[in-house]
C-alpha cells in the first residue's frame, strides 16, 4: 500500500503585508499577497516513451466590470466569495497538450514560448527575457523525467522533480472520476456511453494501466492503492511483435492494419478442431479462439503467406482477450465492481476498446463492464500536477468545473505542431492555413447510422471495425478545464443526482441530424449579424469567416462522434456555438437588434399598464399569462421566427402573436396556477414571499412579456428576482441590460419604481431621492441576478452563486441551516417551509422547453414558452409550431 507523498519543492506563501480586500465581516474574504509572488504551480509534465503529456494552468483573465448591481446585491444576499478559497489554482483554466517525445524540441520550445517554466502564471506580462528562477522544479512524471533531466536544465535552467508514476496515474483518475461528469464511459460495438459513477461509491475499482507492460492497481482511495497484478504482454509486446511480422512502422499504423483483417486465417477456431461445430457442452462457438495463432503452426505456410492485416489482428486480440482476462480475474480476486483501463495502448482507439470490452464481457459472461476515461492519456501528468502542494485542485467539485473546447484545443488537441498559437490573429490565420491544408472541416455530412451488432457470437471482430478508427482519437477528447469556484448547484432542484437539463437526447441519431442541419442553416446569417455587430470592418469579415469555420469543425467533428466532447445534448450545441462566437471576440452579435426592440417595446409599455389595470384580477392574471407567451415570438435563433420579422413592425407581430392566444394551450395548466395565485372560493392563498423570474429575450418578450408579470407579482407583496444571462447568448437580455430597462420602465410605473428602488436597482435615482429609504421600507424589493451562464439553456447544476444565494435567502428559513442540516443526518425528514414560500417561473424555449422541461424542483414551477420550432412542438407535446406551453408543477 502507498500513499501519495507531496513533495515541499515549492516556495511558502509569503504573508508579508497580507491584507484582507473588501469586507472584513464576509466569511471568506479575499486575501490580498502583495508579496507573494505567482510562484506556484502551473505546469507538470507525463514525459512517456511514446508522448509527451502536458498539463498546465493559466490564471483566468477575468475582466471586472463595475457592475453597481453586484455590489448592492452581495449586501442584500449577503453573498460572500462563495466557496471560493485562498487556493491559487482556483479561478483559472487547465490545459492539457501532448507531444510526440520524439519531438521534445517542439515541447521544449512550446514551454518557453508561454514560459510555463518561470512559474510565474502571469509570467507572459514579464519580461520574456528575465533570467529563470534558479530554483524553479518542475513536477514530472514518466520515464522521461529521468531521461531528458539534463536537457530541461540547460534548456529551460529547470530541475525535474521526478514523482512515482503510480502514484500520479492513481491521484490522476481519481480527481478526474470524482471532478469530471462526464469521464468514464463504456465503449461496445462502436457506442460510447457515459456512466454516471456516485462519488460516495467510487472505491474501490480496479484501474489496468496497459502501456508496454500491463499493471492492474486495486485503488482504495485518494493515496491508497495496490499494484495487484500485471502482466508482460501489453502494448510493447503488440507493437514490438507486430513490426517484426509485418515490418510496419508506427503503432496507428499496425493497429490501422488490424481492421482490414481476419484473424480466421492465423487462429485456431473451435469449430477448427470440431469440424465446423460448436463445443456446446462448455459453452464455446464454433468461431471461438481456441488458440491464438493455431493456424500457424501449419509446415506448408511461412510468414509471407499471412496477410500483415491478419496477423495483426490476431495479435490484436490475442493481447487485449488476454489482458481482459487477466483484468477481470483480479477485479474478481479482489471483488471489485469497476474496471478502468487506460494506458498508451488505448489512446482513444474505437476498435481497441470495444476489443479489451468484448473480452471483458465474455470472461465474466457479462457481469463486469470494461470502462475507460475520456482523458486517459493525461493521467500521470494530471497526477504529477497534483502533487504540487496549495494547488486546491481536491477541493474542487463537479459543479466548480466547465469543460470548454476552443479552437485549438480540439484540433490541435496536444497535436501542436510548431510554436502555439499566441493571439487570436495567429489562430485565424492558422484556420485559414488548416482550410487550404484540405484538413476536413466543411460542414457536416451526415452520417449513416452506426451498424449494429454482427450478431456471430463468440469471439467474432467487434463492430466498430471498419472507418471509425483515428489515429488522433483521444487527442480530440480534451478540451480545456476551466475552473470556476462560484458556481453552486441551484439550491431548488428536487433531486441533482438525477437532474438531467436537457430534453432532447442527441443519442438518438435522427435528432442529432436534424438539429445539425438546423445550426449549420442558422450560420450564414448569424455570421452577418456578428460581422455587422462589430462595424463589418475586414478584420470582422476575418473573424467571422474564421467563427464559421470553427463551428462547422465542431459539427462536423461532432457528427462524426457526437459523445467526442462528453455527454451531448442539444443545450451544450447552443451553448458550444455562442463560446466559439466569444473565442472570435463577437461578444454581442444582436447588441443593435436587441437595441431596437427594447426602445421600440417600452415606448408602448405605459399603454399596456393602463390596459391592465382596468382588469379584474382574474382576467389581468391570465392577459399577464397570455402576454409572456405571444411576446415570447420574438427569438432571433429560430428560423421561423426571422422569417417572420420580414412581414411586419415588432408592434405588428405581438399585436398578431397575442390575439392568436386562444385557449386551450397545447400545455395548459392555467387554471391550476391562478388557483395558487388567486385560490379558489372564498380562501385567499398566501403570496409567495419571493418568485425567481428566469427571463428570456430582450425586446417585447422582457418588456411586454415578464416586466409586467413582475410587476403583478411585486404588486402582491412577493419579493421579484429577475434572473437574467450573464453573457449575451442570441437576443438573450442579459443581467447587465436589465437595470436599464427596469429603470426605463419603472418611469412609467410606481409599483416598478419603489420596487426596482428597494432592491437597489436604481441606484442612480436614489441618489436625488431623500425620501427613498421611507418609501423602501413599505415595497418588497424587485432584484436582478445574473444565472451564471451564456447560452440560450440553463444547466441548473452549474448557476451563479447570486443566484444560488437567491434561491436560498436567509431570512425565509423557518430553521437554521445548521439545525436542517443535523436534522436530515439524523434522518429526520424535514419539509423545508421556505421551500412554498418561493415560486420560479422559467421562461422561453431554451430555459423551459429544451432544458428543464422535465426538471422537478422543490418549491411551485411554473415554465412558459412558445414553440417556435415545429419539429420540437411535434415530438415534445405533439402540436404544432407557435403552440404554447404553460406547465405548472406544485412544490414537489
Ligand atoms: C435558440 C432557441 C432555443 C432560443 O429560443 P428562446 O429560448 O429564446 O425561446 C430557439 O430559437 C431554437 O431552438 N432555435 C433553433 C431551431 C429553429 O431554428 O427552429
Ligand atoms: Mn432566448
Amino acid at each position: 500500500m502507498a500513499s501519495i507523498h507531496r513533495s515541499g519543492s515549492r516556495p511558502q506563501l509569503d504573508l508579508s503585508k497580507a491584507a484582507i480586500e473588501g469586507n472584513f465581516e464576509e466569511k471568506d474574504p479575499t486575501i490580498l499577497l502583495p508579496n507573494q509572488s505567482d510562484d506556484l504551480s502551473h505546469l507538470a509534465l507525463d514525459i512517456g516513451g511514446s508522448l509527451i503529456k502536458l498539463v498546465y494552468f493559466s490564471r483566468h483573465e477575468g475582466q471586472s466590470i463595475d457592475d453597481k448591481r453586484k455590489k448592492t446585491l452581495k449586501e442584500r444576499l449577503g453573498i460572500s466569495n462563495g466557496t471560493r478559497r485562498s487556493y491559487p489554482i482556483l479561478g483559472g483554466r487547465l490545459h492539457f497538450v501532448k507531444f510526440e517525445t520524439t519531438k521534445i524540441n517542439e515541447c521544449l520550445d512550446f514551454i518557453y514560448s508561454k514560459q510555463l517554466h518561470r512559474g510565474g502564471m502571469d509570467s507572459r506580462l514579464w519580461n520574456a527575457e528575465a533570467p529563470a528562477n534558479e530554483n524553479a522544479v518542475i513536477k514530472a512524471t514518466g520515464g522521461g523525467a529521468f531521461k531528458f533531466t539534463d536537457l530541461f536544465k540547460e534548456r529551460l535552467g529547470v530541475s525535474l522533480d521526478k514523482e512515482d508514476e503510480m502514484n500520479c496515474l492513481v491521484a490522476g483518475a481519481n480527481f478526474l472520476l470524482k471532478a469530471i461528469r462526464h469521464e468514464a464511459f463504456t465503449h461496445i460495438e462502436g457506442q460510447k456511453e457515459f456512466v454516471q459513477i456516485d462519488h460516495n461509491d467510487l472505491f474501490p475499482y480496479l484501474l489496468v494501466n496497459i502501456g508496454s507492460g500491463v499493471s492492474m492497481i486495486k485503488v482504495d482511495g485518494d493515496g491508497k492503492f495496490q499494484r495487484v497484478s500485471g502482466t508482460n504482454v501489453g502494448g510493447g509486446t503488440y507493437w514490438g511483435l507486430g513490426r517484426l511480422l509485418t515490418k510496419c512502422k508506427s503503432f496507428d499504423e499496425l493497429l490501422e492494419l488490424s481492421q482490414r483483417g481476419d484473424n480466421r486465417t492465423i487462429d485456431m477456431l473451435v469449430g477448427d478442431i470440431y469440424g465446423g461445430m460448436d463445443y456446446s457442452k462448455i459453452g464455446l462457438s464454433a468461431s471461438t479462439i481456441a488458440s491464438s495463432f493455431g493456424k500457424a503452426i501449419s509446415d506448408t505456410k511461412e510468414l509471407e503467406d499471412y496477410s500483415p492485416e491478419d496477423i495483426s489482428l490476431s495479435l490484436l486480440r490475442m493481447i487485449s482477450y488476454n489482458i481482459g482476462q487477466i483484468a477481470y480475474l483480479n477485479a474478481l480476486r479482489f471483488g471489485l465492481k469497476r474496471i478502468f483501463f487506460g494506458g498508451f495502448f488505448i489512446r482513444g482507439h474505437a476498435y481497441t476498446m470495444d476489443t479489451i470490452s468484448f473480452a471483458v464481457h465474455f470472461w465474466s459472461k457479462g457481469d463486469a463492464q470494461a470502462m475507460f476515461l475520456r482523458h486517459e492519456g493525461f493521467l500521470g501528468a494530471l497526477g504529477a500536477f497534483m502533487s504540487y502542494e496549495k494547488h486546491g485542485l481536491d477541493d474542487l467539485m463537479v459543479h466548480q468545473l466547465v469543460e470548454r473546447f476552443p479552437m485549438g484545443a480540439p484540433y490541435t488537441g496536444g497535436k501542436i505542431h510548431g510554436p502555439p498559437l499566441g493571439d487570436l490573429n495567429e489562430k485565424i490565420s492558422w484556420m485559414e492555413k488548416f482550410v487550404l491544408k484540405g484538413t476536413e472541416i466543411t460542414a457536416p455530412v451526415p452520417m449513416a447510422p452506426p451498424p449494429g451488432t454482427t450478431g456471430l457470437g463468440g469471439f467474432e471482430v467487434p463492430s466498430s471495425k471498419g472507418g471509425t478508427l483515428r489515429s488522433d482519437a483521444s487527442a480530440l477528447n480534451v478540451g480545456v478545464l476551466h475552473l470556476v469556484p462560484t458556481l453552486e448547484v441551484f439550491p431548488l432542484l428536487a433531486d441533482p443526482k438525477t437532474y438531467e437539463p436537457n430534453t432532447i437526447d442527441l443519442a438518438d441519431h435522427n435528432e442529432l441530424e436534424y438539429w445539425f442541419t438546423v445550426l449549420s442553416g442558422h450560420l450564414p446569417d448569424l455570421v452577418d449579424k456578428a460581422v455587422a455587430s462589430e462595424g463589418g470592418t475586414d478584420d470582422a469579415k476575418r473573424r467571422g469567416d474564421a467563427f464559421a469555420r470553427a463551428f462547422s469543425a465542431h459539427l462536423a467533428r461532432l457528427i462524426e462522434d457526437p459523445a467526442a466532447y462528453g455527454k451531448l445534448g442539444l443545450a451544450n450545441l447552443l451553448e458550444l456555438r455562442e463560446e466559439c462566437l466569444r473565442e472570435f471576440q463577437f461578444h454581442d452579435a444582436y447588441r443593435s437588434i436587441k437595441q431596437r426592440e427594447n426602445e421600440a417595446s417600452l415606448a408602448v409599455l405605459a399603454d399596456l399598464f393602463a390596459e391592465l389595470d382596468s382588469m379584474s384580477e382574474e382576467t389581468r392574471l391570465l392577459t399577464l399569462i397570455e402576454g409572456v407567451l405571444a411576446a415570447n415570438i420574438f427569438d432571433w435563433g429560430s428560423r421561423a421566427c426571422v422569417d417572420l420579422y420580414h412581414k411586419g413592425t415588432i408592434i405588428e407581430i405581438y399585436r398578431m402573436s397575442r390575439n392568436k392566444m386562444q385557449r386551450p394551450w397545447r400545455v395548459d395548466d392555467f387554471d391550476l396556477f391562478k388557483d395558487r395565485m388567486l385560490g379558489s372560493g372564498d380562501k385567499k392563498p398566501q403570496p409567495h414571499k419571493r418568485a425567481l423570474l428566469f427571463v428570456d429575450n430582450s425586446g417585447a418578450d422582457v418588456v411586454l412579456g415578464m416586466l409586467p408579470l413582475a410587476r403583478e407579482l411585486l404588486r402582491r407583496g412577493t419579493e421579484v428576482v429577475l434572473v437574467a444571462n450573464s453573457l449575451p447568448a442570441l437576443n438573450d437580455v442579459t443581467a447587465m441590460e436589465l437595470p436599464d430597462i427596469v429603470a426605463e420602465a419603472a418611469k412609467h410605473c410606481d409599483i416598478l419604481r419603489r420596487a426596482a428602488e428597494a432592491g437597489s436597482l436604481l441606484v442612480d435615482a436614489m441618489i436625488n431621492r431623500s425620501d427613498s429609504s421611507k418609501e423602501n421600507s413599505s415595497s418588497v424589493p424587485l432584484m436582478v441576478v445574473e444565472n451564471g451562464c451564456g447560452s440560450p439553456c440553463i444547466d441548473l447544476r452549474q448557476v451563479s452563486s447570486e443566484l444560488a444565494a437567491a434561491a436560498k435567502d436567509a431570512d425565509l428559513l423557518v430553521i437554521t441551516n445548521i439545525n436542517l442540516r443535523q436534522m436530515e443526518r439524523m434522518h429526520v425528514t424535514v419539509t423545508r417551509a421556505f421551500d412554498d414560500d418561493v415560486q420560479i417561473i422559467l421562461e422561453g424555449m431554451g430555459r423551459a422547453l429544451h432544458t428543464n422541461y422535465n426538471a422537478r424542483f422543490k418549491c411551485d414551477a411554473l415554465k412558459l414558452a412558445m414553440v417556435k420550432n415545429q419539429r420540437l412542438a411535434e415530438k415534445l407535446i405533439k402540436g404544432s409550431i407557435y403552440d404554447c406551453v404553460c406547465r405548472y408543477e406544485p412544490a414537489s
